[in-house]
């Protein structure tokens, strides 16, 4: 586990109380007899983008609209910036929220609903509130920041998708949050737009140079933009970390067949001895891995990037492969036939079948790629296997200790 976000403690320096780091402490929360969200410990450190990603109802938005305030916990604590704001209104925990449909009021233009909030802050608290000179100000910094100059006396239906996002996010800025929270802010927009908006807000979140929590469930937007992911199923942190780090290393074979795309190949192969090792066999695969810690059941990973396709002669035995996909060389041999090529731009995806199964592999676009119905042989290094515990289903490190 991980620079930044933690879920089993993390360091006090993240929470000093001028800084915005975010913690949920024992948080849960119940909707009736099912309990959405159940984190012992969640860590968000102050600066980073972090991002929430999980399948469609394992409780991202409940968790994010706990930080806001929108949702009271059951249990727990939630700590802004050192400052326990459990008890303490939404509006006063230094925290915007923008939400999926960006919420914009239609009768208003770009630049009454950027302004809004502060309008109201200003009436509310006429001592310590903005004064009119100072709200220009800031929503013409906001309206730079995001490239509405031009936009703002138009009303959101005269708004594309995109603006209306930009709008969404200026109204949040305005307010100069010490902590931003995104609920898939990016899903409304088609997939060019939504390219050109990831960049953009990882520069707004360099620009503000504060913590970012955006929630989605599109995993390629999770490795791609945080500097923190957080992955979440069924209420729980599964795993934290860089994005790196979680894709290197899952945690288990959940995270593994979430984060990255085309998903981990995943095969049951089963775990006995050998004189070098451990062997781990399943029909059509053989291979001796160092190190004998394993337990019985094994799931075994891969990477579709990490697998190398040759193509085979059309008939007769496999050169180099004995008898039911023995490996003659460390790391994995599979022999299949390619049953659908799908084209991806720069990267071809071949999906196999053989007697190990189903799997896929990811090649270059090019001149050798293999057609439908070829036979072909996968190959995978060693070093790029992952094992899990089948019964379990967490990550094995290391067999040999
Ligand atoms: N107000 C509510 N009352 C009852 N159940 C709710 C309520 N809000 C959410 N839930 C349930 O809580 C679970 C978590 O919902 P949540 O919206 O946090 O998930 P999510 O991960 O953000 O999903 P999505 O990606 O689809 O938006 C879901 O099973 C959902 O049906």
């Amino acid at each position: 586990m991980t620079a930044g976000v933690t879920t089993d403690g993390g360091t006090a320096n993240d929470l000093t109380p001028d800084g915005a780091g975010v913690l949920l402490d024992g948080v849960t929360k119940r909707y009736g007899r099912q309990t959405v969200l159940d984190v012992p410990r969640l860590q968000v450190p102050h600066r980073s983008f972090t991002v929430l990603v999980g399948p469609s109802g394992c409780g991202k938005s409940t968790g994010l609209r706990v930080v806001a305030g929108l949702e009271t916990p059951d249990t727990g604590r939630v700590v802004i910036g050192g400052v326990d704001v459990t008890d303490v209104a939404p509006g006063r925990r230094g925290v915007s929220m923008v939400f999926q449909d960006f919420a914009l009021y239609p009768h208003l233009t770009v630049e009454q609903n950027i302004s809004f909030s502060l309008r109201l802050e200003a009436r509310h608290d006429r001592r310590n509130g903005p004064s009119k000179a100072d709200i220009a100000r800031r929503v013409t910094e906001a309206c730079a920041m995001l490239g509405l100059e031009k936009l703002r006396g138009r009303r959101p239906a005269q708004l594309s998708g995109g603006e209306r996002q930009r709008v969404g996010l200026a109204r949040a800025v305005v307010r100069r949050p010490s902590v931003l929270l995104l609920d898939e802010p990016l899903s409304a927009l088609d997939a060019q737009l939504r390219q050109h908006a990831r960049a953009e807000l990882v520069r707004l979140h360099r620009e503000l140079g504060n913590t970012v929590v955006l929630v989605t469930h599109d995993q390629l937007e999770a490795l791609s933009m945080g500097t923190n992911l957080v992955v979440m199923n069924g209420g729980k942190v599964v795993q934290s970390g860089t994005p790196g780090e979680v894709y290197r290393r899952p945690a288990d074979t959940f995270v593994a067949g979430f984060v990255g795309s085309p998903a981990m190949n995943l095969h049951d192969v089963r775990a006995g001895t050998h004189p070098a090792g451990t062997e781990l066999t399943a029909p059509g695969l053989r291979v001796v891995i160092p190190g004998d810690r394993l337990p019985a059941e094994v799931r075994l990973g891969w990477r579709p990037g990490d697998g190398v396709l040759e193509r085979l002669p059309d008939a007769g035995p496999a050169a180099g492969l004995g008898a039911g996909g023995e490996s003659t060389g460390p790391g994995l041999h599979a022999d299949g036939v390619v049953d659908v090529v799908e084209f991806t731009g720069d990267a071809v995806v071949v999906h196999c079948a053989g007697e190990l199964g189903r799997w896929a592999v990811a090649v270059r676009a090019g001149v050798d790629q293999p057609a439908v119905g070829d036979r072909v042989r996968t190959r995978v290094a060693a070093a790029h296997l992952h094992l899990f515990d089948a019964t379990t289903g967490r990550r094995i490190d290391d067999p040999t200790a």
